[in-house]
């Protein structure tokens, strides 16, 4: 369990963590998610006791990291798959910190086996790909067997197969009852991985929920409506009392109806239509309406470039 607690970092007048508490529990996947610059890396590197707060507090399994002893066998993390000497074996990298940190060297196998690098395991790290790094990375965090294994933004730069390997790894690994705790700043990333969200914006805490509660609060569903007599199907639809919004485009969306009704009523009237379509708006564009505000660099985009329904929360580049 990692446990925060008023947790603040600042940099001068940056203030990069503003009093986030949360707790990440074991046995589920805990996502931590935020846009760039939210200050997910600065929390996680205070959790490791790599940055000091300015305020607050931050304790895994109820203890401080520079007060656990072997804290590898408490927590493993990649926070920077490139932190590795180049000119060192995959082995050799492994077996040193086995060394520094009271781990058994049996452990060293195990876990180029866990991360699929065991017919490399004595060819220098410089050669690797981005990929192996980062299942080295991983197989570091995975050596001393800890309860609690943190990633920051593991699936960055991996190929579709390296993203796929990942997910069910941290899947398997809060199945095993671990904590687990992972960064992103894609929602779609996170839906397919975590069961708890946690969300920050310019360092504040913005939700703290499970997965199915996010989905259940934020995938709008609706219909959509195209139909070459738009006007007659306005007049209809109004006259059954249901709502309609003129969407862009010369489409029509009905946010409380189901398609058979629509389509009934259509038909009775001889309305031709050219779509009806239930729609489910993403769980991206919820993120993005979450954390609108506490953007960071907004990018300049004309309209075009604006995912429909961003609206909301934007306040303009
Ligand atoms: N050493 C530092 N000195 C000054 N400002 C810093 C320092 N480290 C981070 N910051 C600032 O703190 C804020 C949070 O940064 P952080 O890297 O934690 O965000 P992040 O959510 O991990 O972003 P990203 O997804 O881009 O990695 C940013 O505005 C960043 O510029």
């Amino acid at each position: 369990m990692i446990e925060l607690a008023g947790l603040t970092k600042r940099y001068g007048d940056k203030v990069a963590v503003d009093h986030l508490t949360f707790t990440v529990r074991p046995g589920v996947v805990t996502g931590f998610l935020g846009p760039n610059g939210a200050g997910k890396s600065t929390t996680m590197r205070m959790i490791l006791g790599l940055d000091h707060p300015t305020a607050g507090d931050v304790r895994i399994d109820g203890t401080h990291y520079d007060r656990l002893k072997d804290p590898l066998t408490y927590i493993g993390a990649l926070l920077d798959a490139k932190a590795v000497h180049g000119g060192r074996s995959a082995w050799n990298h492994l077996l040193c910190l086995a060394q520094s940190n009271g781990i058994p060297s049996s452990r060293v196998a195990e876990v180029l086996e866990t991360v699929g690098l065991t017919a490399v395991a004595r060819k220098k790290t410089k050669g690797f790909s981005y990929g192996m790094g980062q299942r080295l990375g991983i197989a570091a965090a995975l050596l001393g067997d800890p309860r609690i294994v943190m990633f920051d933004e593991p699936v960055n730069g991996l190929d579709p197969e390296g993203i796929h390997w990942i997910r069910n790894l941290m899947k398997s690994l809060a199945a095993q009852g671990r904590t687990v705790f992972v960064s992103s700043h894609l929602m779609s990333e996170m839906a397919l991985t975590a069961d708890h969200l946690v969300v920050i914006g310019q360092g504040r805490l913005l939700a703290d929920t499970s997965m199915a509660d996010f989905v259940r609060a934020n995938s709008r569903s609706y219909v959509r409506i195209r139909s070459p007599q738009r006007e007659r199907l306005l007049d209809v639809l109004h006259q059954a009392g249901i709502t309609v919004v003129e969407a862009g485009g010369g489409t029509l969306e009905v946010a409380a109806g189901k398609p058979e009704q629509i389509g009934e009523l259509a038909a009775r009237n001889g309305i031709v239509l050219h779509e009806l379509s239930p729609q489910q708006a993403s769980l991206e564009e919820a993120f993005m309406q979450l954390t609108a505000e506490a953007v960071e660099y907004h990018a300049h985009a004309g309209p075009a470039a604006v995912p429909q329904g961003w609206g909301a929360g934007w306040k303009g580049a």
